[in-house]
C-alpha cells in the first residue's frame, strides 16, 4: 500500500462487525485502522490523518453521535457515516444532522457497504468542482453562509428541504447540491409535484406497465428510476396529494419502487431533495402534509434569502443575467445606465430572481440594444412588471379567429392572455394570480407548462 492509499478509521465495539468492516476495506485495497470505542476513536484520530470514518451508533463508553460532535470539532473535512441498528431511522436521522455524510442500517449489506465508502471517498474530490459555483451569483453574507451550507451538503446524503419565496433560486441550489456532489455524474431529475395532474402522478413517479391503463401505450420507467444513482428534485412538494405521500413516504423507505401495473419491485439508490414556496411546517400542522413524510424530507433545511433581503447582489446578477440572455440572443450585451441599475438596485422583487430576469428580458426588447435605461425597466409603482411575452403581446389586440384557425389553438390564445395578464398584474407571483384567475396554484402550473410560459426564453434546462 502506498503513503497515498486512503485511510479508513472503523469504530464499533462488536468485535465481528468490526472485523468484517476491516476485511472488505483491505479487499478494496483501503488501509484500515480499528477502534473499539469512543475514547480509542478519539485517541486514534489525535494520532493519525484519516479519509473516511465508518462508526456504530454505541460504542460501549459512548455514542456515535458523541464522536460526530469531536469529529465536527476536530477534523470537519473528514466523511463519516454511520451504522444504525435496523429499522432505527431517527438516529440515522440525528446522525446526518450531525455531520454525518450517511448511513447505513444493520445487517450490513457489502454492497451497500461498498458503495458507502466509495460515496465517502469521492467526497475528498468533491473540492475540485468550484468552478459549478460561479453559476450562483451572491456574495451578500446571507448568500455566503448558504454557499458554505451547499458545500457542506453536498458532501452529505441527507435529505435537504430548500425553502425560500418563489424565483429565489430553490431549483438553483438544488442543482449546486447534486453537481457538487458524489452523485454528479449521475443524473438530476426535477419534477414540480404541483404541474401533474393528480390522476397520473403514481405512474409520473413510479412508472407504468404497458396496457396498464387508458393511454399507457408502452412501458414507462418514471421519476424516480430515471433518477437511479442521482438526485430526486421535488419540487412544490406541499403540493402533493395525500395519497401521494403516502406513496412517496413507502418507496423512500423501502428504497424501492413498484410500476403502475407492474408485479415486481425495482430497486433504486436516490438523494431526495425537496423545495417549496409555501411554509411545509404550516401544511404539516394544517393537515395538508404527513408528518412521516415531513420528517423524512427535511432532514436539514437550507433557506434561500429573497432578493430584497440581498440587494447588494443586484449588479453582478443584472450582468449574470444580461450576458446569458445576449448569449442565447447572439447580440452583445447591452449596458445599464447608472439610474437603470439604481432603480433595479431599488425595487423589491415579489417575484425574485425570476422576476429580476423577466424585467431584463422585457427591458432588452424594449431598448435599442445597446443601452438599458430607466423607461425600459417599467419598474416605478404605478407601472405594473410585465414580461417580455406580454410586451409583445399587447401590441395585438383581442385574439379574433382567424379562418380556419383551429378552434382549440384560438381558445390556447386567450387562455395564454388572460393568464399573462394575471402574472403581470402580481408581478409574476403565481400564488396570486392562480387567485386572480379564479385555479388553483397546481392548475396554473399545469397550464403554464403546457403553454411553455414556465420559463423564459434564454433560459438554460
Ligand atoms: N443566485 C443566482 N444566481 C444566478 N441565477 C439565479 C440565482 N438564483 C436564481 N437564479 C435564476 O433565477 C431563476 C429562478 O430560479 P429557480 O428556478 O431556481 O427558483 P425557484 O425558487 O426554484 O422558483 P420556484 O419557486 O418558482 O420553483 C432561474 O432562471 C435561475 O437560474
Amino acid at each position: 500500500m502506498s503513503a497515498d492509499t486512503p485511510h479508513v478509521l472503523v469504530v464499533d465495539d462488536e468485535a465481528d462487525l468490526r472485523e468484517l468492516l476491516v476485511i472488505t476495506l483491505g479487499r478494496m485495497k483501503l488501509k484500515a485502522t480499528a477502534a473499539e470505542s469512543l475514547d480509542a476513536a478519539k485517541a486514534a484520530l489525535a494520532d493519525g490523518r484519516f479519509n473516511l470514518c465508518l462508526t456504530d451508533m454505541n460504542l460501549g463508553d459512548g455514542t456515535g453521535l458523541e464522536l460526530l460532535q469531536f469529529i465536527a470539532r476536530h477534523c470537519p473535512e473528514m466523511p463519516t457515516a454511520v451504522i444504525t441498528a435496523y429499522g432505527s431511522m431517527e438516529t440515522a436521522t440525528d446522525a446526518m444532522k450531525y455531520g454525518a455524510y450517511d448511513f447505513i442500517a444493520k445487517p450490513v449489506s457489502l454492497d451497500r457497504l461498498r458503495q458507502l465508502i466509495e460515496d465517502g471517498l469521492d467526497i475528498n474530490e468533491v473540492e475540485d468542482h468550484h468552478e459549478e459555483e460561479d453559476n450562483l451569483i451572491g456574495e451578500a453574507p446571507s448568500m455566503r453562509a448558504l454557499k458554505a451550507q451547499v458545500r457542506k451538503l453536498a458532501r452529505s446524503q441527507a435529505p435537504i428541504y430548500i425553502s425560500g419565496e418563489s424565483g429565489s433560486g430553490k431549483e438553483r441550489i438544488a442543482r449546486l447540491i447534486h453537481n457538487l456532489g458524489s452523485r454528479r455524474a449521475k443524473p438530476f431529475v426535477a419534477v414540480n409535484c404541483g404541474a401533474i395532474p393528480s390522476e397520473l402522478m403514481e405512474s409520473e413517479f413510479f412508472g407504468h406497465r404497458k396496457g396498464a391503463f387508458t393511454g399507457a401505450v408502452e412501458d414507462r420507467k418514471g421519476l424516480f428510476r430515471e433518477a437511479d444513482g442521482g438526485t430526486l428534485f421535488l419540487d412544490e412538494v406541499a403540493d402533493l396529494p395525500l395519497h401521494m405521500q403516502v406513496k412517496l413516504l413507502r418507496a423512500i423507505q423501502e428504497k424501492s419502487v413498484r410500476p403502475v401495473g407492474e408485479a415486481r419491485e425495482f430497486q433504486v439508490n436516490l438523494r431526495i431533495l425537496c423545495a417549496t414556496h409555501k411554509d411545509l411546517a404550516q401544511e404539516m400542522a394544517e393537515g395538508r402534509f404527513r408528518q412521516d413524510l415531513f420528517y423524512r424530507l427535511n432532514v436539514i433545511e437550507a433557506h434561500v434569502p429573497p432578493l430584497r433581503e440581498r440587494q447588494e447582489d443586484i449588479p453582478a446578477l443584472v450582468g449574470h443575467i444580461l450576458k446569458r440572455l445576449s448569449e442565447a440572443w447572439e447580440i452583445a450585451p447591452p449596458i445599464v445606465s447608472a439610474s437603470a441599475m439604481k432603480t433595479l438596485e431599488q425595487y423589491t422583487y415579489p417575484g425574485n430572481v425570476r422576476e429580476l430576469e423577466n424585467t431584463l428580458e422585457r427591458a432588452l426588447t424594449l431598448c435599442d440594444g445597446k443601452e438599458i435605461q430607466e423607461e425600459h425597466l417599467r419598474l416605478q409603482t404605478d407601472t405594473l412588471p410585465k414580461s417580455a411575452t406580454a410586451t409583445a403581446r399587447e401590441t395585438c389586440t383581442a385574439p379574433e379567429r382567424s379562418l380556419g384557425q383551429p378552434l382549440e389553438e384560438f381558445l390556447q390564445d386567450i387562455e395564454r392572455q388572460e393568464i399573462l395578464k394575471a402574472l403581470d398584474a402580481t408581478h409574476w407571483n403565481r400564488t396570486a394570480a392562480a387567485k386572480k384567475l379564479g385555479m388553483t396554484f397546481r392548475s396554473l402550473r399545469y397550464r403554464l407548462k403546457k403553454l411553455d410560459l414556465d420559463r423564459s426564453p434564454g433560459e438554460s434546462e
